[in-house]
Formats: C-alpha cells, structure tokens, sequence
C-alpha cells in the first residue's frame, strides 16, 4: 500500500488535465519569457498588415494598428497572470487563515469571522471593483487585491465547515493530550487534510478572478493603451467586429482556455484528494472488519484459558492470561499500608460539567464525574476501574484538562507541585505529552492518517526534548525498538493505515512515551485488539513502567489485568469513587458491594459451572443518580440509611477508602 501520492499520479495521466496543464505552462512562460514565443514588439505597428488574418509573419494575424497579435497575447500574459495571482494569494490567505481561526476556535472568533463572511459576501463586487479602479486607474495589483478579498468569504465559509470537522477527531485531541499549541495543530494536522479543498477553491477564485480582470480591461479599466492586455485586446477586437472578427478569437480562446485549464486541474486535484482519502478510509474500515487481512479484531475481555492463570499473590485473584508471571516489581504489601509517602498525582474534589451532546445521557450542564479523589505515586500503577460510564475516561482526560465536550473542572488536580485545575496553556505544554503521557482506547483514530509513523513520532520527539533532526530520527527508531517493533525503520515508514492493531498501539504507546513522562494514562489500551495482542501489550506496558520508572494510571474494565499489572485500584461508579485501595486488600477483602459485585461478576473468577453472576440492573446515567448512595438501587445490602443522603468516601485505614455506610458487611453482591 502507498500513501496519497500515485491517486493524483493517476489524475495526471487524464489527457484533458494533461491538456490544461500544458496550455498553463505555455501561458507561464509567455508570462516570463515572451521572447521565447516571438521575436516582435507587441507594440511594434505593421500598419500596412493591418487587420489581416494569420500569415507567417503574423502567426495569429494583427489589429487595426498592424501590432502582431501573438506578441501582444504573449506580452500580455504576465500582467494577466500577476492578477490572477495576486486574487487567489489574497482570496487564499485571507479565506484559509479566518475560517481555520473561526473553526478551529469556535466562540465569539467563529461570531465575527462569520459577520465579516457574510458582509464581504454581500457586497457588490462589480461595484466596489469600480470604485476602486476609479481611484487607482489601471492598477490591477490594487483591484485584484479588492476583488480577491470580497472572493474569500466562499473560502472562509469552506474551510471554517470543513476544520470544525476536523477539529472533531480524535487524532486532533490525541494531538492536543499530546501537547501540541494550537498553530502547531493547524498546521501539522488540519491544514493538510484541507489541501484539495483548497486546492479546488484557489482554482475558481482563479477562473473568476481572470474573467473579472479581463472585463474591467474590456470596459477601459485596464492598463492604458498601448500595454498589451488579454482584456484590452478583447476590447481592440469588439471595436472592429463586424469588419474584421478574427481579431476576437486569439484572446477570447486564450482566456477561454486559461479559465477552462484552472477549473480542469481544480477539479483534478478535488478528485486526487478523494481518491487518497477513500483509499486511505478502505485500507482502515478493512483493517478494522473482523476476519480481513490483517489480524485485528475487537474482542471484549477474554476468558481464561483454563489452567493457565497463574494463582494471585493472595491466592484469591486471577492473573491475566498475558502475563504468566507477576509483572510488575512492586511487591503487594500488606493490606492497609500506605503504598507511597509522596505522591506523583493527587486529584482532590474533581467534578466535571458537560454540556448537553444529545444521544450521550447527559443533559445540559450535568455533572458526569464528582468528588473524585485519587492519588498516583512515583513508578506505581494504578488501575481505575467500573463499568462502561461511570466516568473513568472523563476522568482520565479531565487530569490532562480535556474534558470531551469542552466541560467546566473543579476541585483539584497536583501535578508534581503544579494544579494542573486552572493551569495556563504555557504550563500545560511542559506537561501534556512531556511529563504526562497519554495512550488512547483505538491508536489508528489517535494517529494522524495523512502522515508517516515516523514523522508523527519525531515531530513529538523534537517537540518535547529539543532534540535536532538526526538524532531525534534516532531516537524515534529506538522509541520503535522499545516498544517492541521488531523493524523500526520499516514501521516508521508506514502510515497508520498500513499498520496492524497490535503494532498501531505500540506506535501510540510510542507516541506517548516520546517525551519520557512520569505518568502514563492508558485509556483501556487493548480493548481494540485480540487475545495474544492485548498480553503483549499489557506486558510492554508493566516492562516500560518498570524499566523508566514511570507511573501508570490504567483505565480498564478487566480486573485480570488490574490483578496483573497494578499496585492498586480505584473503583468508581455513576462518576464517583466508590472504593481505592492496595490491589491485594481490593481482592482479598473487598468493602463495598459494588467492587464484590464487580469481582463476583468477574469471568476470570467465576466458577466454570453455572452462568456467570452479574449485578442486577444499569448504570445510571448523569442527571439520574439516586440522592443517596448511587449503587443503592442495585445493591442487596442497601437500606433506609444509605438512600438518605449522599454517602462521603471514608478513609478505613491507611490506603483503604470505601463510600458505603455498611463497609463491614461481607455478604457477596449477586
Ligand atoms: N461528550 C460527552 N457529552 C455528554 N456526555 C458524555 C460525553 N462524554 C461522556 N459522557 C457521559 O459521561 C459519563 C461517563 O462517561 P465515560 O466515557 O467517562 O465512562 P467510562 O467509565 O469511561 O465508560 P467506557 O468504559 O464505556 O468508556 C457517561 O454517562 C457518558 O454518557
């Protein structure tokens, strides 16, 4: 497979874009080297040829001066050229900057960018274009440059539609998790996915922009007589129509054709984009269809081999699959002792409010994540764990302050010393990508599909450690090397489309680890993949934290891998923490009936005989959580006390936090 390049390959080998192409480049070096295209004045007067027809010494005839037509034509090109030009760069920054801007920001920018769209659409353009060559007679750079700023409201309109697309998928906030600016965003990763859009509009700003320049030569507002210019020319020409009408034909077909070459190679370059797009969507909807190609498909969590979990260090609590051996260097220690003195990560009180998004549960300004409380200490890994929306990834991006939705943060987020609550955006950037590394649920969304593996990842290189270009190129085949691709240089040349599932999350762990951070947040990084895949991938991520130190907070819904792979476990439930401890108390004595419900319903625990136990009922949505006790509705042991009013998460020992007012009680949750 091969990136975009051979679909306008192909466009070229069309003969009528051929064709334009050929007739632009003529038009070209008529407007840079006319002598090229003929030896005679364009101002030199033959009276006696005068307007004759094409002969050997007038290629294409005269005009009622005698002056040779082809010459004038020829001369005339640059002037016509640099007005074309100087509409589309004008029409091009102007439109491309503003609806990027209005897009890309949204708000009170994407207001005014609008107003301003709309007022420049609304103005008369022959009227103004009148007005201006009035005051500037014969100066097309002044008109073109009025006449390309009324033409760019189209392209604001098309590039603000087209960016906020964009700004939508989740490559562009992979981009942001990593700590690109903004400018850096547009450019890298949103300017190139508009190029044949672009592309296609310019081309029409400059059909129009040739026609309009010609009309106001036409009506006498072009440059004076005797200057040679296509529309002056045609101008010469209509004066002796009926007499002599071939004079009409060399520049009427010379603009013809120009305006018909523009819309041609526009068109062209929209199909070229299309092309390497829909390749690109198939390469990636093929990968992802189970049984196609490439071995990726979307597994929910397995179930154990029989025999082949290891026992838990309490012999309570199955190990995953993947990991044989316990992993992680960390030995469990006794339930109740606090794991660390100091902490990496303390997240205090964090609540966030959504805005409505229609479809999702949450209602306008509904809080989906309150009071949580967690901490991370230096090398360890903690899992945070709960069913499916109870608010673990919220939580996960609310820590890197991108909350989906653009939702309001409170309470308090320590980072290494810094509240990263209310952090500025220069603070941000030394920490989202550089000290806090973040590896996302699916990596091929997360990955920008436009560009190579191994430019994405030395762009994040050289961006968080200053690194020149050679050595980051090599320190992005050893990033390669370490997560286990086993021929970096290959894999750096792909694009993320022609990667398999297991190798795209080891270029997004990749990606992650770039900027060598403290903590990592794994937002449930196997759930896209397969059985063998999701092992080596939890294996790659215990060998990483241990071999740099570096903590992990790990999202997941598995409790085999919680038992695997982490120090201890932060359990939440309808967007709160109903429990945190060491991992060995979570499975050795588990406090509130939620985790006892979780770990019953556990398929690595369940017994093989009988169907699986499962908690009775769903997952409230935001806005639908009961007043008292969340679970309360779905919990056996609930009673009046625990429906009264909300239940604070209370601290049972040193690392043991439970939110129940019946913590003591054993009876299993079925
Ligand atoms: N952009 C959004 N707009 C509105 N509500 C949202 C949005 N994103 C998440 N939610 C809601 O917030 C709640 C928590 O979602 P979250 O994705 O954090 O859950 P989760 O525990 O990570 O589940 P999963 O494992 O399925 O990702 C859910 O009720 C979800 O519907």
């Amino acid at each position: 497979m091969s990136g975009p390049g051979p679909a306008s390959a192909r466009l070229l080998r069309r003969p009528l874009v051929l064709l334009a192409l050929l007739w632009l480049a003529l038009v070209l070096v008529c407007a840079l080297h006319p002598e090229l295209v003929t030896g005679r004045d364009p101002v030199d007067q033959d009276l006696p040829a005068a307007l004759s027809g094409p002969s050997a010494a007038h290629p294409l005839g005269t005009d009622r001066l005698g002056q040779d037509l082809l010459s004038r034509l020829a001369y005339g090109a640059a002037g016509t050229l640099w007005g074309v030009l100087v509409a589309v760069l004008t029409a091009t920054v102007v439109g491309v900057g503003l609806g990027l801007l209005a897009g890309y920001l949204g708000g009170l920018v994407d207001a005014l960018v609008g107003r301003l769209a709309d007022l420049l659409f609304a103005l008369p353009a022959i009227v103004i274009l009148l007005v201006v060559v009035a005051v500037f007679p014969g100066d097309v750079t002044i008109a073109m440059l009025t006449f390309g700023l009324l033409l760019s409201s189209g392209l604001i309109r098309v590039v603000r539609a087209a960016t906020r697309s964009t700004r939508e998928e989740l490559f562009i906030a992979a981009a942001r998790l990593a700590g690109l600016s903004t400018p850096q965003i547009l450019r890298r990763h949103v300017l190139p996915r508009l190029r044949g859009l672009v592309i296609v509009q310019a081309s029409l700003v400059a059909a129009v922009a040739l026609v309009m320049q010609a009309s106001l030569a036409f009506l006498g507002f072009g440059p004076p007589p005797p200057e040679p210019s296509w529309g002056g020319m045609i101008d010469e020409a209509r004066a002796v129509i009926v007499r002599h009408p071939w004079a009409l034909f060399p520049p009427g077909l010379a603009v013809a054709l120009t305006v018909l070459s523009f819309v041609l190679l526009g068109d062209a370059a929209r199909d070229g984009a299309t092309a390497a797009w829909s390749a690109t969507k198939l390469a990636r909807r093929r990968r992802r269809s189970p049984g196609a190609g490439v071995a990726r498909t979307t597994a929910p969590a397995p179930a154990h081999p029989t025999g082949s979990a290891p026992a838990h260090p309490l012999g309570s609590a199955p190990a995953h699959p993947a990991l044989s051996t316990p992993v992680h260097p960390v030995a469990p220690p006794p339930a109740g002792t606090p794991r660390h003195a100091d902490t990496l990560l303390s997240v205090r009180q964090l609540s966030v409010q959504l805005p409505a998004r229609p479809g999702r549960g949450a209602r306008t300004g509904t809080t989906v994540v309150s009071d949580v409380d967690l901490d991370v200490g230096p090398g360890e890994i903690v899992g945070l764990v709960g069913e499916s929306g109870c608010g673990k990834t919220v939580t996960a991006l609310s820590i890197l302050g991108l909350p989906p939705g653009d939702g309001r943060i409170t309470g308090s987020c320590h980072f290494a010393g810094v509240d990263l609550v209310g952090a500025t955006d220069r603070q941000w950037r030394t920490v989202r990508g550089r000290r806090i590394g973040y590896v996302a649920q699916d990596p091929m969304v997360s990955l920008d599909p436009t560009l190579r593996v191994g430019v994405q990842l030395a762009e994040a290189v050289r961006r968080h450690t200053g690194l020149g270009r050679r050595p980051a190129r090599a320190r992005v085949l050893a990033l390669l090397r370490d997560v286990g691709l086993p021929a970096p240089e290959t894999a750096a040349r792909r694009y993320p489309h022609q990667l398999s599932g297991g190798m795209a999350q080891r270029v997004a762990i990749a990606f992650a680890l770039a900027g060598d951070p403290d903590l990592l947040i794994a937002d449930e990084p196997t759930t896209a993949l397969d059985v063998t895949r999701q092992a080596e991938i939890l294996a790659l991520l215990a060998r990483t934290s241990r071999d740099r130190r570096m903590a992990v907070l790990l999202v997941t819904h598995d409790l085999g891998v919680v038992a695997a792979l982490c120090d201890r476990a932060v359990v939440m439930y309808a967007g709160q923490v109903v429990e945190s401890c060491p991992v060995t108390d979570l499975f050795a004595r588990p406090r509130h009936p939620y985790t006892r419900g979780l770990l019953a319903a556990d398929p690595h625990r369940a017994s093989r005989s009988g169907p699986l136990p499962t908690i009775s009922g769903t997952v409230p949505a935001p806005g639908d959580w009961p007043t008292g006790c969340r679970f309360a509705p779905r919990c056996p042991l609930a009673g009046e006390p625990c429906r009264r009013a909300p239940v604070p998460l209370d601290r049972l020992g040193p690392g043991h936090a439970v939110r129940c007012v019946r913590p003591d009680e054993d009876r299993v949750a079925a």
